[in-house]
């Protein structure tokens, strides 16, 4: 099982989010920014070395959320997703196709990840 940490970064009502580009796996879909655990770090390490390494973006990580397991055809993941604070909105898009700060209530409109799905509803009730 893959071990993934994402981050929700919430600035005033909006919340950064990120769509893959066409090469990397789950094409095209929008997620939270983030990446796999490596050896040797805790979750909160790994998402700030991630964010900083697609983003150049310096967050505070805050309280964890509900983390789920979610099963693609081709491999299976564990999301452990985090809320986030910046002190900047700016940021740089390094991997991804686009950037974006979007607000809450427009989330759903988007492609998302499957694994996803449940953050989504859970920070709807935020
Ligand atoms: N970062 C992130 N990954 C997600 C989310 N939802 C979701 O299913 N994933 C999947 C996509 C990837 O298969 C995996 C995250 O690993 P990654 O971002 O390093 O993926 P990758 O395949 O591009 O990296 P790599 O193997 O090329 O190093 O988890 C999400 O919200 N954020």
């Amino acid at each position: 099982m893959i071990k993934v940490v994402c981050a929700i970064i919430q600035f005033e009502d909006k919340i950064l989010i990120a769509q893959r580009s066409e090469t990397m796996s789950l094409p095209l879909k929008w997620e939270f920014p983030g990446g796999k655990i490596e050896e040797g770090e805790n979750k909160e390490e790994a998402l700030e070395r991630e964010i900083y390494e697609e983003l150049k973006m310096k967050v505070e990580v805050n309280e964890a959320l509900t983390s789920f397991e979610h099963h693609y055809p081709n491999f299976s993941i564990t999301l452990y997703p985090f809320l986030c604070e910046v002190k900047s909105t700016a940021f740089l898009k390094t991997e991804h196709k686009e950037i974006r700060w979007e607000k809450k209530e427009n989330l759903h409109t988007y492609d998302w990840a499957a694994a996803d799905i449940p953050i989504l509803e859970e920070i709807g009730e935020i």
